[in-house]
């Protein structure tokens, strides 16, 4: 398909180009990029007002299958991510059985061909069944097209196999991706430990369940010469630690999800398990620190931690429904609405924050606009206000905080390879 994208603001973080005008794509390729392109499309998309951005590449989701797919699918999940603007998404291992294998990380590929609109890049589990117990097979998974190991859901508590695990991921030249929670100081907790667990009589999880692993994680990293990635960092300790790493040439990378620079433990107005995830939001000193880490480059991406639940489930009594919430359907439009707006983050540090770098996390040829570059393309209007309704969402999960929201910034157009895989 030749497609045209008509006078959108073209904000390309890999060459600094922020300029209104026109991408001709052909034969999945961006083939050419100027102003007032005459060239001879099938489609046309005006995109004035808009920004076009290289295609938003989401390093965390969960797609749950195989075998929970009562929670979302590899098609569901892929949906989500087209019609929320992601092109590539990478979904967790804790799925039933866990993606622990190579036989596994070949069919979620495979299956993410023929069912999802989106490219699918999926992480492998650090241990066999995600126990904690041996080593699952790295370079295997790594050599059938895993892009990362991870044991998201946990934390590996025996930091000897963990060792050997980074040591792994090393030689096989992929990231480590890290889920920082000490399991034996969670003590039950299911939102934040401060003034709102104590008004709700809910147990609560301190900052040091997740910054302590995060210090381990780092020195472990430094020892073995892996690649790390942060997974969903929550609290200011933890982006001081990363910005301190980062000073010492590490190669340590992070993320932080919207809802963590969103809200706070103050926005919690319930024991509303749609307010229950892992880590949980914290208090304002955190999320200013996110906020930070996001401007100054500590924090290298957003990414969603989509993770959807039933419904059954997320109307358990808080302290026993599970964690998570979904995020798909709602980055882009939080990352305008909280930090485009305000001035906190200029359009091109979104471009880059949700396309370049997580690109370059993964090591993939992607998060560019350049001419001959794949025609992974998001177009979006920071402009178009809405209200939030999960019962919209493509997702099968319908649980988040956020229903209700008047926000701003709409997903135009998702394209993929070239293809319109959504369109409003
Ligand atoms: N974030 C969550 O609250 N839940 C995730 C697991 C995870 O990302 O740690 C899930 O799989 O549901
Ligand atoms: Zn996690
Ligand atoms: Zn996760």
């Amino acid at each position: 398909m030749k497609i045209l994208i008509r006078g959108g603001r073209v904000l390309d973080p890999a060459t600094g180009t922020d300029a209104v005008m026109d991408l001709f794509l052909e034969n999945g390729r961006i083939s050419k990029r100027g102003t007032d392109l005459q060239e001879a499309a099938e489609r046309v998309i005006n995109a004035s007002g808009c920004y076009v951005l290289p295609g938003l590449i989401d390093l965390h989701v969960h797609l749950r299958e195989p075998g929970l797919e009562h929670k979302e699918t590899i098609r569901t999940g892929g949906e989500a991510a087209a019609r929320g603007g992601f092109t590539t998404i990478c979904p967790m291992p804790n799925t039933k059985p866990a993606t622990d294998s190579p036989e596994m990380i070949g069919y979620v590929r495979e299956k993410a061909e023929t069912d999802a609109p989106v490219h699918v890049l999926p992480y492998g589990a650090v241990t066999a069944g995600q126990k904690g117990e041996k080593l699952a097979d790295i370079a295997g998974m790594a050599k059938a097209g895993a892009v990362g190991i991870s044991e998201d859901g946990k934390s590996v508590m025996n930091s000897a196999l963990y060792r050997k695990g980074m040591r792994e991921a090393a030689k096989a030249g992929i990231p480590v991706m890290a889920h920082c929670e000490d399991i034996d100081l969670v003590e039950g907790g299911c939102i934040n430990d401060g003034e709102k667990s104590r008004e709700l009589g809910l147990p609560g999880i301190s900052n040091s369940v997740e910054d302590v692993i995060t210090a381990r994680d780092i020195l472990l990293a430094k020892e073995t010469g892996a690649r790390l990635h942060l997974c969903h960092v929550s609290t200011a300790d933890s982006v001081k630690m990363i910005r301190e790493a980062k000073r010492e040439g590490l190669q340590v990378t992070a993320e932080v999800c919207p809802h963590h620079f969103t809200l706070t433990e103050d926005d919690i107005p319930s024991a509303d398990s749609n307010f229950k995830m892992n880590p949980p939001v914290r208090g304002e000193a955190d999320r200013q620190a996110l906020i930070g880490g996001l401007q100054d480059g500590t924090i290298d991406a957003i990414a969603t931690d989509h993770a959807p639940h039933h419904a059954d489930e997320k109307a358990k009594p808080i302290t026993e429904a599970p964690f998570g919430i979904v995020g798909s359907e709602t980055a882009v439009a939080l990352t305008i609405t909280q930090l485009v707006e305000p001035g906190i983050l200029t359009p091109m540090q979104m471009a880059e924050r949700m396309s370049l770098a997580p690109a370059r996390i993964l090591g993939i040829d992607k998060g560019s606009l350049e001419e001959g570059k794949c025609a992974d393309v998001t177009v979006i209007d920071p402009a178009a206000e809405y209200v939030i309704d999960p019962s919209q969402f493509a997702s099968k999960g319908k649980n988040t905080p956020f229903a209700g929201w008047k926000v701003r910034g709409k997903v135009v157009a998702t394209i993929v390879d070239g293809n319109v895989v959504y369109q409003a």
